[in-house]
């Protein structure tokens, strides 16, 4: 069995080792421009097209990310980078969700212990106790309620907080109210204090953070945007600050990675900025379930984490 490995910034011969431990009769290779011979299976991120390009042996594709949005966006253009057939897996958890539950709720304590105001206190030397809020005034929607959202939700809903999620398909969350479809979005919105994004990036997700959606939240509300920067309409974000609807943001992602310095993000007194690390890859974890899955391939069992190429997800 044969596998290449391409990923832009990963340490490969790491990956090499571990995959070939996990699996001993595997020959595994990093990719390198000009390398055209058999392979069975492809590990990647950001792949060049001419990796992936007329290799009819194929037998899966893993991307080495949750999101499938840049693999998806490249094979638009580019079509014959997946032969036909050929499945498309990606990471599902595989130790992403502790990172986004640790992001998560740290975040939303911060807010609600008005953390956020206390600093702003700080800065005016301002010895001033705030009433508190109450956690039936603080109602968390997530936005994308699959593997990572899904997740986010119980840890929040296990503090104690009111918690609602959205997906297209209704989900059945122990203590989480669920709202399915764009028919049922302005209810989910109507009352939710804290937004938190963790849909996919797809065509009938792009932008859906805007002034519309924003103006629906309750007042005083915050958002945290943990998935595709596209996703958020960024002039829209800062007109909601502005004019206090929204109180504050903490963004993950960003429509331009690195944030161009130039960024009103960056000097936004009440956004926090991190470099897109909300979750990230755990070389370990991945490489379990890509061995994991590969046997299941091997064996003609129906393995989780294929995408849908119909849904874009
Ligand atoms: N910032 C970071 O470091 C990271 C960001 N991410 C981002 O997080 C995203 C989510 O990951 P993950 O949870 O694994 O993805 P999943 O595919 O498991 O979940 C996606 C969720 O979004 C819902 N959804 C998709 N399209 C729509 C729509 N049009 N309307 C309503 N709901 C919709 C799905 O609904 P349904 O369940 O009904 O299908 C599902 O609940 C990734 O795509 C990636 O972009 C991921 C890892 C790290
Ligand atoms: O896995 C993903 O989709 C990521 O965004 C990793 O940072």
């Amino acid at each position: 069995m044969d596998i290449i490995f391409h990923h832009p910034t990963f340490n490969s011969q790491q990956w090499i080792e571990g995959l070939h431990q996990k699996l001993p009769e595997a020959t595994v290779r990093q990719w390198l421009p000009g390398d055209n011979q058999p392979a069975d299976y492809a590990l990647v991120w950001h792949p060049p097209v001419e990796m992936l390009s007329g290799r009819s042996t194929l037998k899966g594709v893993f991307a080495l990310g949750a999101g499938v949005d840049s693999i998806l966006s490249q094979l638009q253009k580019h079509p014959e980078m997946l032969p036909k057939g050929v499945p498309l897996f990606r990471l599902e958890d595989t130790g992403m969700a502790l990172q986004m539950q640790e992001y998560a709720v740290s975040q939303v304590l911060h807010w609600f212990r008005r953390f956020d105001d206390y600093q702003a206190l700080k800065q005016q030397a301002k010895w001033e106790p705030l009433e508190d809020y109450r956690r039936e005034d603080f109602t968390i929607g997530v936005l994308g309620a699959g593997v990572l959202g899904g997740k986010v939700a119980e840890s929040l809903a296990a503090w104690g907080f009111p918690v609602r999620c959205w997906s297209r398909s209704k989900k059945d969350y122990l203590g989480i109210t669920s709202y399915a479809g764009a028919e049922q979005l302005g209810q989910f919105l109507s009352g939710t204090r804290v937004l938190i994004n963790l849909l996919p990036n797809t065509p009938q997700t792009v932008g859906i953070i805007n002034s519309e959606l924003l103006n629906k939240l309750a007042d005083n509300s915050y958002v945290m945007n943990l998935a595709r920067g596209v996703h958020l309409v960024e002039d829209d974000l800062l007109a909601a600050l502005d004019s206090g609807k929204v109180k504050g943001a903490m963004l993950d992602v960003f429509a331009k990675e690195p944030l161009p310095q130039n960024s009103l993000l960056w000097k936004h007194p009440r956004i926090a900025i991190t470099p897109h690390l909300a979750a990230v890859t755990r070389p370990e974890e991945a490489m379990t379930y890509i061995a994991k899955t590969i046997r299941q391939i091997e064996n003609k069992e129906s393995p989780s984490g294929q995408v849908s190429l119909d849904n874009g997800y």
